[in-house]
């Protein structure tokens, strides 16, 4: 019988990609999620419950049921800008109901996680490409939410053997190749959909939010990283986790940075469309440069990102995009 995982946060983004590329890898996938941003249909026919992890019954009641080797953690409220004028909202789901979601896999037996963390728990950098140990130095409520997490993590591991591996993703972008699934967030605040939603004109043009940074063009530089890529590397985490490895935490990028202009200009290659441009303000909190340095990820893991190449990242979110804007037609 092969191994049962749980993902928790599956009918997000991220977390579906993972439920598909689990299953076609052979294992047994159930998803619990509450639909507070995800979609019923991205999960396929994997099993669904629906529910919040804050809430310690659902989380028994699942645990119960499913009976996972391992929980993977995609569940979390994920918009800077609304954790600083919301923390509460942000340390209740991000903190308060992982450590629910935890202490149930305590009383389960259940000891392997593996949790989505973010570039966001460094702050703003001291040096590029970012590795592990770049001091940790989170600016906003978002980011402080996933390092305490991480911090749980470690007293967790020392206290009851609970063995984790967190995997901080630079920025995310991309699409299933095959076309099924993709990202939808309402509202959308990622750079590469919104300047999709330009090209498929559901949208007049994109706001580049400054031109005056310290950079080659002025814009902010970002290491956009396939959803696919994001997802082999919990593949091999979790491969390591069943076979016995101890805790563990990668940075997760392609270690290319690319500006704002630079992906506004990819998205006119692959799409064809102008895409007209409104340089306005800086956005509060953002670091010039965010990059990172995977090596301990491709040494330690094994992991090679497959889809590396920014037009490819591209192409993949724009075939998802063509198939929500025909779909709202
Ligand atoms: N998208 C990125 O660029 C990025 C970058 C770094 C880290 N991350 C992290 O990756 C994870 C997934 O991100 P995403 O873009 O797929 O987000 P998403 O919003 O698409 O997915 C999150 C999923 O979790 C569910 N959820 C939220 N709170 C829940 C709760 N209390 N109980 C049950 N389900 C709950 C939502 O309904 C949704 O389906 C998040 O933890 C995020 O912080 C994402
Ligand atoms: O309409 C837009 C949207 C974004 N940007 C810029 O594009 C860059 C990328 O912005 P995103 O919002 O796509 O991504 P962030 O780098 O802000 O955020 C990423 O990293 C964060 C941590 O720093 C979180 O983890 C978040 O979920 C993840 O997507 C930033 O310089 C942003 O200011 C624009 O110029 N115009």
């Amino acid at each position: 019988m092969p191994e049962s995982i749980l993902i928790v946060g599956g009918a997000g983004y991220i977390g579906s990609h993972m439920v598909k590329q689990l299953r076609r890898a052979g294992y047994r996938v159930a998803v619990a999620d509450d639909l507070s941003s995800g979609h019923r249909g991205a999960v396929g026919d994997a099993p669904l419950h629906v529910g919040d992890i804050g809430d310690a019954g659902f989380v028994d009641a699942v645990l119960g049921e499913v009976r996972p080797a391992a929980v993977m953690h995609f569940a979390s409220f994920i918009q800077v800008g609304e954790s600083v004028a919301d923390p509460a909202k942000y340390y209740r789901n991000n903190v308060t109901a992982t450590q629910v979601l935890l202490d149930g896999m305590r009383a389960h037996g259940v000891a392997r996680f593996i949790f989505s963390s973010t570039a966001a728990i460094f702050g703003e950098p001291e040096y590029v490409p970012i590795d592990e140990a770049h001091p940790k130095a989170p600016i906003n409520p978002y980011g402080r939410s996933k390092w305490m997490v991480e911090q749980m993590l470690e007293d967790y591991d020392h206290a009851y053997g609970l063995k984790s591996v967190c995997l901080r993703y630079f920025n995310a972008a991309g699409a299933d190749p095959e076309g099924e699934l993709g990202e939808r967030h309402e509202p959308e605040t990622h750079l590469v959909p919104l300047i999709l939603q330009v090209a498929s004109g559901r949208r007049a043009h994109i706001g580049v939010n400054g031109d005056d940074y310290p950079t080659p063009d002025g814009t902010c530089v970002r290491d956009y990283i396939h959803v696919e890529d994001l997802c082999s590397a919990h593949l091999l985490a979790l491969r390591q986790l069943l076979e016995g490895a101890g805790s563990a935490r990668y940075n997760l990028g392609n270690g290319n940075g690319f500006s704002v202009s630079e992906v506004i200009d990819a998205v006119r290659r692959v799409t064809g469309h102008p895409i007209p441009v409104v340089i306005g303000a800086r956005r509060a909190g953002d670091p010039p440069a965010l990059v990172a340095n995977a090596n301990a990820a491709r040494a330690q893991l094994g992991w090679t990102p497959r889809y590396a190449d920014l037009d490819t990242i591209v192409a993949h979110a724009w075939a998802c995009e063509r198939r929500i804007a025909a779909s709202r037609r």
